[in-house]
């Protein structure tokens, strides 16, 4: 991990473009291309293997995403608002990575050490997002669960990237199509859905809308078994909504916080009992929180909109409470439980 600027620097692929004048100059290059293609039909456009990516978003899924893009070769800029968010996640992922060597070179310290200097060095920071997708094969997106902020960062971004430039977004939620109505580049334009945590968890879902070009979603099935992943294609609905992995994964966690609220039992037996009698590695609320409860609400108000006389989909006010009282679950040090 390098340094902290505006534009991206010191990353392998692209040190030239500490230069402003050869920036604007790709800049133009590209926003020329960009006109030229887009006057092309979108079967044209056809993308090479990706290997330079920009994820937006320094969270914990950008920030897991980042570190296995570096892991596995690709040159990977990390964008977030501001350099204190990207400073923490620059620690998280040389943490993460920590826990990686501890296992992979057990006896090996001087080998572990190399293996985490190698891959930070393909990692470099940005809070500019425009002066730095000029070169990059992927815009993956892994901001708030906010349709509009969604939007409005693709919509600009659309207008400065590369036309072979794919974007594609890591929603829980939202449908892809929506998101990628902000764009022109709609036929190059996926869904790239992973798990928390991402370096542990192996699934990607890879979503399609009924504008993603075949070449697009081969080329997001391709990176996402370039980094190590299994993805499973998620092409059948045109809104290109996230499989129903989602609705599983967070069905039980939304159920136990109503038996929770009717006062049926609590949070911690609710938790022992999922783990010691269902086998899940996590209980729902300890779930919940490693999630993110901000996360959690914007899945159960989405639920709630599409599906409003369904009586498990109801706003929760336990939920409600502690997301309007600034308790997201770890990362904020408090949620159902306390970190701190
Ligand atoms: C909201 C959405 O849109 C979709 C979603 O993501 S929903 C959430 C989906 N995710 C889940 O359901 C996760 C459920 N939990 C689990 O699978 C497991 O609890 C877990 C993989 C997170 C952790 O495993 P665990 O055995 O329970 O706990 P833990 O002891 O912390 O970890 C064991 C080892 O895994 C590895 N590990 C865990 N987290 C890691 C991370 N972030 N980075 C690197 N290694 C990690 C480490 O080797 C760790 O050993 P150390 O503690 O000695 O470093
Ligand atoms: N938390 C989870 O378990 C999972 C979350 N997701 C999805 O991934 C996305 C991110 O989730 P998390 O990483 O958990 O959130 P997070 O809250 O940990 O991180 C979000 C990051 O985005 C940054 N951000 C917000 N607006 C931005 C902008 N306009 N430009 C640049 N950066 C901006 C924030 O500063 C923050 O660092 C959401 O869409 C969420 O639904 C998907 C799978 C699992």
């Amino acid at each position: 991990m390098v340094s902290e600027c505006q534009s991206a620097c010191t990353f392998s692929h692209s040190q030239l473009l500490h230069s402003g004048a050869v920036l604007s100059a790709l800049q133009t290059m590209a926003f020329f291309t960009h006109q030229v293609i887009r006057g092309l039909s979108s079967s044209a456009v056809r993308n090479a293997a990706i290997k330079h990516v920009t994820i937006i978003g320094g969270g914990q899924m950008g920030a897991g995403i980042a570190q296995v893009a570096a892991t596995t070769g690709h040159s990977v800029v990390l964008v977030d608002t501001n350099e204190e968010i990207l400073k923490k996640s620059a620690k998280g992922i040389e943490g993460s990575l920590k826990r990686v060597v501890k296992k992979k070179f057990a006896d090996k310290p001087d080998a572990g050490a190399e293996f985490i200097a190698k891959v930070m060095a393909n990692v470099s920071i940005s809070t500019d997002a425009a002066s730095v997708v000029g070169s990059t094969d992927l815009v993956l997106e892994a901001i708030v669960e906010n349709l509009k902020i969604k939007q409005g960062l693709f919509g600009a971004l659309d207008k400065v990237a590369p036309a072979h430039t794919i974007f594609a977004s890591n929603t829980s939620s939202l449908p892809i199509t929506d998101i990628a109505s902000s764009t022109s580049r709609l036929d190059r334009f996926g869904g790239l859905h992973f798990f928390n945590p991402v370096p542990m968890m192996k699934l990607v879902e890879v979503i399609g809308t009924s504008a993603t070009s075949q070449d697009t979603f081969d080329s997001l099935l391709a990176f996402s078994k370039a980094l190590g992943k299994t993805p499973v294609s998620c092409k059948v609905r045109s809104s290109g909504i996230p499989y129903d992995t989602i609705h599983y994964v967070h069905h039980m966690p939304f159920r136990s916080i109503r038996l929770h609220e009717r006062g049926h039992g609590s949070k911690e037996d609710i938790d022992i009992a999922m783990k010691l009698g269902a086998g899940y590695p996590m209980g729902p609320f300890e779930l919940l929180d490693y999630v993110g409860l901000d996360t959690a609400k914007f899945i159960m108000d989405g639920w709630v909109e599409k599906d409003p006389g369904n009586p498990l989909m109801q706003p929760s006010e336990m939920l409600n409470k502690l997301v309007a009282e600034g308790k997201f679950g770890k990362k904020t040090g408090e949620g159902f439980y306390k970190y701190k």
